[in-house]
């Protein structure tokens, strides 16, 4: 049996601020801190250790690893940072108060905004000054790559050649396996791993800063999972996940 780790990343400034953030880099809060260094104590207490790290390359997703690497002594762990697990892009909507954009559109096209599998929200004008595509960490990316929007599909299509390539070949190595990343870059990966339908997967939210555990047999199928520390506490942080996007 093998052990793999999927935390997303603590309160960034614009979850406190409500506003859809994406391929934006914000940083951790105050908050998004202690939950970060919150996870890695939880990690530490339950004897759980690593080989190897996944992250995005986003400050937040970045620095919740860093900090819960250091609360287990492990700051020095081999981590890959790969713009694969950046969370999905939220196009035209990147900046946006959630509420309000649902205050002007609606609930209902709020949620299919943020939770169906395959309507993506409106795209960014390539030439709009929020496009990421003159940002030097996506260089090595042909301009066309860099998501002007992006549709979970879209996501689950992006993070998986690095499941398959690296992340899936690291764990049957016996590798110890955590990954530090996103909210929809989290719920692609468990969308895959769990076969969740397209239907089903508008109802998951993943809370920010909780570990969350996948055990998964040999051929990497998921046997179960959960969250560390208070169960009860992750769902009510999953359900205010799920309601930040309403009036
Ligand atoms: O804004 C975002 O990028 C994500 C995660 O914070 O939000 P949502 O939960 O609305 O998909």
């Amino acid at each position: 049996m093998y052990k793999l780790v999927l935390i997303r990343h603590g309160e960034s400034t614009w979850n406190l601020a409500n506003r859809f953030t994406g391929w934006t880099d914000v940083d951790l809060t105050p908050t998004g801190v202690a939950q970060a260094t919150q996870a890695g104590q939880l990690l530490k207490d339950g004897g759980y250790d690593f080989d190897i790290a996944y992250t995005s390359v986003l400050t937040r997703a970045i620095r919740t690893l860093d900090l819960a690497l250091d609360a287990m002594g492990r700051r020095w762990l081999p981590t890959v940072k790969h713009w694969r697990l950046n969370e999905r892009h939220y196009g035209a909507l990147q900046g946006l108060n959630k509420a309000e954009t649902a205050k002007e559109y609606g609930d209902a096209q709020v949620l299919v905004w943020r939770r169906s599998y395959d309507t993506p929200p409106p795209p960014l004008a390539p030439t709009d000054p929020r496009s990421e595509r003159g940002d030097p960490r996506y260089a090595k990316l042909a301009p066309e790559e860099v998501p002007l929007t992006e549709c979970l599909k879209d996501t689950v299509a992006r993070v998986l050649p690095l499941w398959s390539e690296s992340i899936a070949p690291a764990i049957r190595s016996g590798k110890r396996v955590v990954i530090a990343a996103h909210g929809n870059s989290i719920r692609a990966l468990v969308k895959y791993l769990d076969g969740i339908s397209d239907q089903d997967i508008v109802e998951l939210n993943i809370p920010n800063g909780i570990p969350l555990v996948y055990e998964l047999d040999d051929n990497l199928r998921p046997i179960r999972h959960y969250y560390l520390g208070d169960a009860q506490a992750a769902q009510a942080a999953a359900a205010a996940v799920a309601s930040q996007g309403k009036t």
